[in-house]
C-alpha cells in the first residue's frame, strides 16, 4: 500500500471533521502530518484492524498494549493532542464522541475505511492481549470478585512495585513542597499530615483500610506510638508490609491482614485511614463502605478518606468507567463526584470537617512514577511483562494529565463520628495541621 500514512490521516481527519494534531509514521515507513508534532507509530498492519474491529478506547488500548501502536516524541505532548480530540475546551469546539460514532456510519467513509482493512492483514481480528481482563458476568463487587480484580492489579510483583513507587512503597498522591521535592519526601510529607489530621497519639489504635504495602501504619506506629491493624486484598502486598514491619521492630504495635472493609469485626479504632482505596469501593456499596467505617470508630473517632474524585456528568446513572481502565488497570474500579462522597459520608452519619483538594499533587507524583518507570524499563518489562509495563506507562502519563487538565481531582475528606454532646475534639481553628 503506497503511503498509507497519507491515506490513513484522510480517513481520520474525514471522521474526526478537524485536522489530525500528531503525525502518522505507517509500517511502510511513510508519515504524513503536521511537522515537529510527535507522532503516533504504527507498527503493523494489524493496530488498524484492531482499532476498526473495536472502535475506541478499548481498539486504541489492544493496538497499543500489543506494541503495534506508539509514541514517537513526547508521549504527554502527544497523549494531550490527542485527549484534545474528545475533551471538549473552553477554547475551541472539539469534534466529540457522537459526532465521530455519526461519521463513522457515514457510506463513504465505511467505503474507504473497507478499503483500508482490506489492506491491513486477515480478516480476523487478532486475539486481545493477554494482559486484557475477560469481560466478567455477575454482580459487581461481590467480595469474591474485588478480591480477584485487586490481585490483577496488586499481585504482579512486588519488585515491579518497588522500581515505580520508589523505595517509600506508597501508591497514592504525594504532598509536595514544592515540584522540586523528591518523591520520598512528598510521600512522607502525605503520610505525616494524615497522621496529624487525625490527631494520633501514642497507644491509640489506628485501623488503615487498603493499606498497601504498610508505609501509613509503619509511619504512624515508628512517628506517633499508634497501635495499627492495617488491612489489604492483596497477598502480596500483605507479605512485603508484615516483613517491613518485622525489620522495623514493630511487630508487636503493627498488625496485617488479608481482610475485606465488610468483614472487620474487632472495632472500636480511635482513628481509620483510607488512602486511595475507596476509587475501588463502587457506587452500589459506597453507603456500605460509608457506614461499616462510621460503625468502626469510636464516638469522636476521626476519618481520613483520601479519594480521586471525577467531574460530575449531565447523566450520572449513564456514566461508564472507560474500557482501557476496566479491562487493562483497574477492574470494576469507579470514581465519583467529590460531592457524592461527601454526601454519602455524611449520610452514614459523619460530620465532614474539611476537604483539602490535591489535584496538583497527584500530577507530580504520577510523572515522577512514569520517570522512574521509563529509567527501568528494561527491568520492569522482565519483570513483568512489556505489555504490562505499556500499560502501566500510558494509564500512569494519561492520569497525570487529567489531573492537570481538571478532569479528575484528588481530595483528603476529614470526616468525624461526632458523639451527640457535639464535642468534635477538633481544633478551633480548623486547619492548625498543616503549621
Ligand atoms: C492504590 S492502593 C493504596 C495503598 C496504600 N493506601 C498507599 O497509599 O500506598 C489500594 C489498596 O486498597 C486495597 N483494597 C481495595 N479494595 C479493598 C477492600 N474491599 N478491602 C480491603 N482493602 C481493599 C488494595 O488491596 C490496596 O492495598
Amino acid at each position: 500500500m503506497a503511503d498509507a500514512a497519507g491515506r490513513l490521516t484522510k480517513l481520520a481527519e474525514e471522521v474526526l471533521g478537524a485536522p489530525l494534531p500528531v503525525r502518522i509514521r505507517a509500517w511502510d515507513r511513510s508519515e504524513s502530518g503536521p511537522p515537529g508534532a510527535p507522532t503516533l507509530v504504527i507498527r503493523h498492519r494489524r493496530a488498524l484492524r484492531r482499532m476498526m474491529f473495536r472502535p475506541g478506547e478499548l481498539g486504541l488500548a489492544r493496538a497499543w498494549v500489543a506494541g503495534d501502536l506508539d509514541i514517537d516524541g513526547d508521549l504527554y505532548e502527544a497523549l494531550d493532542r490527542l485527549a484534545g480530540l474528545i475533551w471538549e475546551r473552553d477554547d475551541a469546539p472539539r469534534p466529540q464522541r457522537a459526532a465521530v460514532v455519526r461519521a463513522l456510519a457515514r457510506p463513504e467513509i465505511r467505503a474507504a475505511a473497507r478499503e483500508l482493512l482490506t489492506l491491513a492483514g486477515a480478516p480476523v481480528p487478532p486475539a486481545p492481549p493477554a494482559e486484557e481482563v475477560r469481560r466478567r458476568r455477575g454482580p459487581l463487587h461481590t467480595l469474591r470478585r474485588d478480591k480477584e480484580a485487586i490481585s490483577h492489579h496488586y499481585d504482579v510483583g512486588n519488585d515491579f512495585y518497588a522500581l515505580v513507587l520508589g523505595p517509600s512503597m506508597v501508591y497514592s498522591c504525594a504532598y509536595w513542597e514544592s515540584p522540586s521535592a523528591t518523591l520520598e519526601d512528598a510521600q512522607r510529607d502525605k503520610l505525616d499530615l494524615i497522621c496529624r489530621k487525625l490527631g494520633l497519639q501514642k497507644d491509640r489504635r489506628l485501623l488503615d483500610v487498603g493499606c498497601g504495602w504498610g508505609s501509613m501504619v509503619l509511619h504512624a506506629a515508628r512517628e506517633y506510638g499508634v497501635r495499627a491493624v492495617g488491612i489489604t486484598l492483596s497477598e502480596e502486598q500483605a507479605t512485603f508490609a508484615r516483613k517491613r514491619i518485622a525489620e522495623a521492630g514493630l511487630a508487636d504495635r503493627v498488625e496485617i491482614r488479608v481482610q475485606d472493609y465488610r468483614e472487620i469485626h474487632d472495632e472500636p479504632f480511635d482513628a481509620i485511614s483510607s488512602i486511595g482505596m475507596a476509587e475501588h469501593v463502587g457506587r452500589t456499596q459506597y453507603g456500605e463502605y460509608a457506614a461499616a467505617l462510621y460503625r468502626l470508630l469510636q464516638p469522636g473517632g476521626r476519618l481520613l478518606n483520601h479519594q480521586i474524585a471525577r467531574r460530575p456528568v449531565a447523566d450520572e446513572e449513564a456514566y461508564h468507567v472507560d474500557e482501557f481502565i476496566d479491562r487493562y488497570v483497574f477492574p470494576d474500579g469507579e470514581l465519583a463526584p467529590v460531592g457524592q462522597t461527601v454526601g454519602q459520608l455524611e449520610e452514614a452519619g459523619f460530620e465532614v470537617r474539611d476537604v483539602e483538594a490535591i489535584r496538583e499533587h497527584y500530577a507530580l507524583t504520577l510523572r515522577s512514577w512514569v520517570a522512574n518507570l521509563e529509567r527501568h524499563w528494561d527491568e520492569a518489562a522482565r519483570l513483568t511483562s512489556t505489555g504490562r509495563a505499556r500499560v502501566w506507562r500510558l494509564y500512569m502519563a494519561a492520569s497525570a494529565l487529567s489531573f492537570e487538565r481538571n478532569r479528575i481531582g484528588v481530595n483528603q475528606v476529614l470526616a468525624v463520628r461526632t458523639p451527640e454532646s457535639g464535642e468534635s475534639g477538633l481544633p478551633l481553628r480548623g486547619r492548625d495541621w498543616t503549621g
